[in-house]
């Protein structure tokens, strides 16, 4: 496959080398301030850049026809604006907040824990996320799909950053040097803690995630999920 990259830091330099590993090429890179290569001749883009870009970038890639893959969090008030877009346009368009295959798993394990524990109220869940000191968004990504799925077996009514209010699913937001990502949720009561948790050791599983979207997506119209790629 012809990959344009739209967002070459510190993702879009560990797909490019996945991506080449598996034998794609890479035909266009763009930064906040920079671009080199032919974007027209992509037969897929995988855009990892700021929140505040992701909108414009999937646009252009869903409006020259190109399949896009976004891996951007920050920006996700917009998303039925780009699924209008993707449809209006007969496009192919994936978003997720965490391309990992073992968040994708953690995601499922977190429905089903959230389902198992509804009934039992002595249990107060909290949602705790730790990233790198450069990442701009807080909570992350992932951290809201985490609350999101909980908040659909809960009697909480949303989930806020930071706040201890009974009625609201506690997200913390942590930021520590070199960070990964970490996601745990903890469920805990007076007697005992039950913590389910997520730790990525490097950035290659949001990669090779985000590279399967990009296989999946080229051939095919449509929004799809993470669910659809892994078939879970
Ligand atoms: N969904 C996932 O699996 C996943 C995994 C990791 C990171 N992320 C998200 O991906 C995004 C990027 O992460 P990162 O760690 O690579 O960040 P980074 O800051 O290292 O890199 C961002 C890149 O985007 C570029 N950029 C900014 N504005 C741009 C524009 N208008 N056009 C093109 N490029 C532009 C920057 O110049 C930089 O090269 C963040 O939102 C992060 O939260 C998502
Ligand atoms: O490094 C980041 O930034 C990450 N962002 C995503 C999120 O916000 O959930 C995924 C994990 C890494």
């Amino acid at each position: 496959m012809k990959i344009a990259l739209l967002g070459y830091g510190k993702m879009g330099k560990v797909i490019e080398k996945l991506a080449l590993d598996r034998g794609h090429t890479i035909v266009f890179k763009s930064t906040a301030d920079t671009s080199e290569g032919n974007f027209e001749a992509a037969d897929v883009a995988i855009e990892f850049s700021a929140p505040e870009a992701a909108v414009d970038n999937i646009s252009k890639a869903l409006k020259a026809e190109i399949p896009v893959v976004s891996g951007t969090t920050g920006w996700l008030n917009k998303y039925d604006e780009m699924v209008k877009l993707c449809e209006n346009r007969n496009g192919s368009f994936i978003t997720a907040s965490n391309f990992s295959v073992g968040v994708n798993l953690f995601f499922s394990i977190n429905e089903y824990a959230a389902k198992l524990m509804a009934p039992w109220k002595e249990y107060d869940v909290s949602v705790e996320e730790i990233h790198h000191t450069e990442k701009k968004d807080a909570p992350s990504g992932t951290a809201i799909s985490i609350a999101e799925s909980i908040l659909k077996h809960s009697e909480k009514q949303d989930w806020k950053l930071n706040s201890s209010e009974e009625n609201n699913l506690k997200i913390t937001a942590k930021r520590e040097e070199d960070v990964k990502g970490t996601h745990t949720v903890s469920y805990i009561s007076s007697i005992d803690t039950i913590s389910l948790e997520h730790v990525a050791h490097s950035r290659e599983g949001f990669a090779k995630g985000a590279i399967l979207a990009a296989e999946f997506l080229k051939d095919k119209n449509g929004v799809f999920t993470m669910k659809d790629v892994l078939g879970i």
